[in-house]
């Protein structure tokens, strides 16, 4: 169906739409999709990459990281050197197509913790917290609830309240279940963090089993993809693919509060550059990423970095791609049950895709379900002390050392922190995952991913090129605040712990990485630097804040100094949250479009 939507370069610039949405990702689609509910409203949607409508190794479930690297489907971003981590550069994969990163990721689908989403608004976004977080989270949802029986055997508790049935996402528990899930989490109670619903109560120290956004019925991954699904053979939604947007254009007469007024967007395709006209508004949902690089290449930026790229400022907003947050993982494993390693030999892999394709079922069907999380006091017999002293170095820095805004986040960090509230997770994921030690051939294992959710280091991603179809320069700053590097280091003796305590300790044989020989905490710190990777969770590039206080967007998500130019994906996020950012982003976007539809 979604398919008829899809419309020729040459038909979209010969029309002016109400709307154009730049990005057909995971907010762009869902933006599209609800402002073209309006029969008497156009919406034209323009994405970089293919439409890649029913592409199998994209719906297909447990295909975790199949397609890095794979230009059809995925950018392949590389940060710049990072200074603080062996001048490493890092991966950052990106959906690319219709279904953005939601095409690629690997649909954990699970709430922030209340007080996570609760900060967004103390920031000073009246109307963003957790109650419309949650009343939008459910409109995005359609969950399946696990059956009785196996809900109480396999601990499958979750908050009917927490979940929508009728949204365009399905979700539920993953049809395969590795089978320690249940160790793992009885372990991680005997560390601290005892079982709960979901992550969402209290201070989070708590371990549960976590959602995903797949369809139970097809056993497919259910995407952005999704809602154009829901609108159809819409006539007054058109989707152009192969087009990535290269700039905003602005007319020459401001509006009546002086604000630059937004006419339409500049593209390319086929070599060939294009411009598509805008009648209401303009909606960059090109991601964290990709979001600033237009605004700059729009005029919009600090007027430094314009210049170097060669483009006038229009309006000075030196926020744009500044506070940029990414929070890096840090992996281990052990062995046995079910999981993805025995899909590396030929013969099973054939055996396994027959499987899946004809039945729908086989261990394609596994996905992430423990997840625990907990703040650096409770995982770590070093975390009070750590974190004392975290305090105690940031209330002694004056807050004119940071950006502007940089002392109000921080500030909630530290309330974070002196309330002991969560900001560390480790979700176990039936497969091997890490470096450098590799598998052994027929064994079974299972990797802990460490996030570190609230990290204090703030980077940039900026452009550098005057080629505005060239990466901008990513740079996270990693491991810049000492913190966040001590934190990962504990993350890695806290896994090691987890691995040698009952239940859990009993069904693992042995740690393949870091391995026997990093032991002490100058050689974790070398083995964090060299082998971490993204989670690949970056926001915060174009945050929602005032103004002076380092925002880009205004609480209705316009980006400041123009009338008609809005931003709706992870980049307005100004704080990162302890939880994977798909289930936000659906929530943020459905939120946004009652917001440019007037509704709120
Ligand atoms: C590998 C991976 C694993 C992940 N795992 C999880 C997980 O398990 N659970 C979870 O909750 N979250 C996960 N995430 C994160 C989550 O998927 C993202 O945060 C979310 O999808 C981001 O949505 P977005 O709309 O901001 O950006 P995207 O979905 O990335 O959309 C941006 C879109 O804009 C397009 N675009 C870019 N530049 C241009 C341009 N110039 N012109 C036109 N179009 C453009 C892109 O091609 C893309 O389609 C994962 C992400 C990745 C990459």
């Amino acid at each position: 169906m979604a398919a008829n939507l899809l419309t020729s370069v040459q038909d979209a610039v010969k029309r002016e739409y109400d709307y154009i949405v730049v990005g057909g990702g995971t907010a762009g689609l869902v933006v599209a999709t609800r402002l073209s509910e309006d029969p008497s409203v156009s919406v034209l949607l323009l994405e970089a990459g293919r439409a890649n409508l029913n592409e199998d190794s994209l719906t297909m479930s447990g295909t975790f990281g199949k397609n890095f690297f794979n230009p059809d489907f995925e950018w392949g971003f590389m940060t710049v050197p990072q200074k603080h981590s062996n001048d490493n550069a890092f991966y950052w994969p990106r959906g690319k197509g219709l279904g953005g990163s939601s095409s690629i990721n690997f649909y954990v689908f699970t709430h922030p913790p209340a007080s996570d989403i609760d900060a967004i608004e103390k920031l000073g976004n009246p109307g963003w917290n957790w109650e419309t977080y949650l009343r939008y989270s459910r409109k995005s949802e359609r969950f399946t609830p696990p059956d009785a029986k196996e809900a109480e055997a396999e601990r499958l508790h979750y908050d009917p309240a927490h979940h929508g049935t009728d949204g365009p996402i399905s979700t539920c528990y993953p049809p395969l279940r590795t089978g320690w899930d249940n160790l793992y989490q009885d372990a991680l109670g005997n560390l601290g963090l005892p079982p709960a619903n979901d992550s969402t109560q209290g201070d989070g120290n708590a371990s549960w089993m976590a959602t995903c956004s797949v369809n139970p019925k097809t056993n497919r991954r259910s995407y952005a993809v999704e809602y154009l699904e829901q609108a159809g053979t819409r006539k007054n939604l058109h989707v152009v693919v192969s087009s990535p947007v290269t700039r905003v254009l602005f007319k020459d007469e401001k509006s009546a509060t002086g604000d630059v007024v937004a006419s339409g967007v500049e593209f390319v395709h086929d070599e060939k550059t294009y411009t598509a006209r805008a009648k209401k508004e303009v909606i960059l949902s090109a991601g964290a990423l990709k979001t600033p690089q237009i605004l700059e290449f729009s005029g919009v930026g600090n007027p430094e970095v314009l210049t170097k790229i060669g483009v006038q400022p229009k309006i000075n907003l030196p926020s744009v791609g500044e506070n940029t947050t990414a929070p890096p993982p840090e992996l281990k494993e052990p062995e046995k049950y079910n999981t993805l390693d025995p899909i590396t030999d030929e013969a099973v892999l054939k055996e396994q895709l027959q499987l899946y394709s004809k039945e729908h079922k086989g261990l394609f069907l596994l996905s992430m379900l423990g997840v625990g999380t907990g703040s650096l006091a409770r995982l770590s017999p070093d975390g009070a002390a750590l974190t004392a002293a975290q305090e105690a170095r940031i209330r002694a820095t004056p807050a004119e050392s940071w950006r502007p805004g940089v002392a109000e986040q921080y500030q909630l960090q530290l309330d974070k922190l002196s309330t002991n509230a969560a900001s560390l997770e480790v979700v176990s994921m039936p497969v091997y995952l890490s470096r450098p030690n590799p598998p052994a051939p027929g064994k079974k294992y299972f990797t802990t991913v460490s996030v570190l959710n609230h990290p204090w280091s703030r980077g940039t991603i900026h452009a550098t090129s005057p080629d505005p179809l060239a990466p901008p320069a990513f740079d996270p700053h990693y491991f810049e605040d000492e913190f966040d590097l001590q934190n990962m280091v504990e993350l890695v003796k806290f896994t090691r712990r987890l691995a040698k305590t009952s239940p859990l300790s009993e069904i693992i044989s042995r740690e393949h990485n870091p391995g026997p020989e990093v032991q002490t905490d100058e050689e974790i710190v070398a083995w964090v630097k060299q082998f971490t990777g993204s989670i690949a969770h970056t926001s915060g590039t174009c945050s929602m804040l005032p103004r002076n206080k380092g925002g880009v967007v205004d609480p209705r998500l316009k980006v400041y100094g123009t009338h008609n130019l809005r931003v709706v994906d992870l980049s307005v996020l100004p704080l990162h949250i302890g939880a994977p950012t798909q289930t936000y982003v659906y929530a943020l976007a459905e939120q946004a479009s009652e917001i440019i539809k007037g509704v709120i």
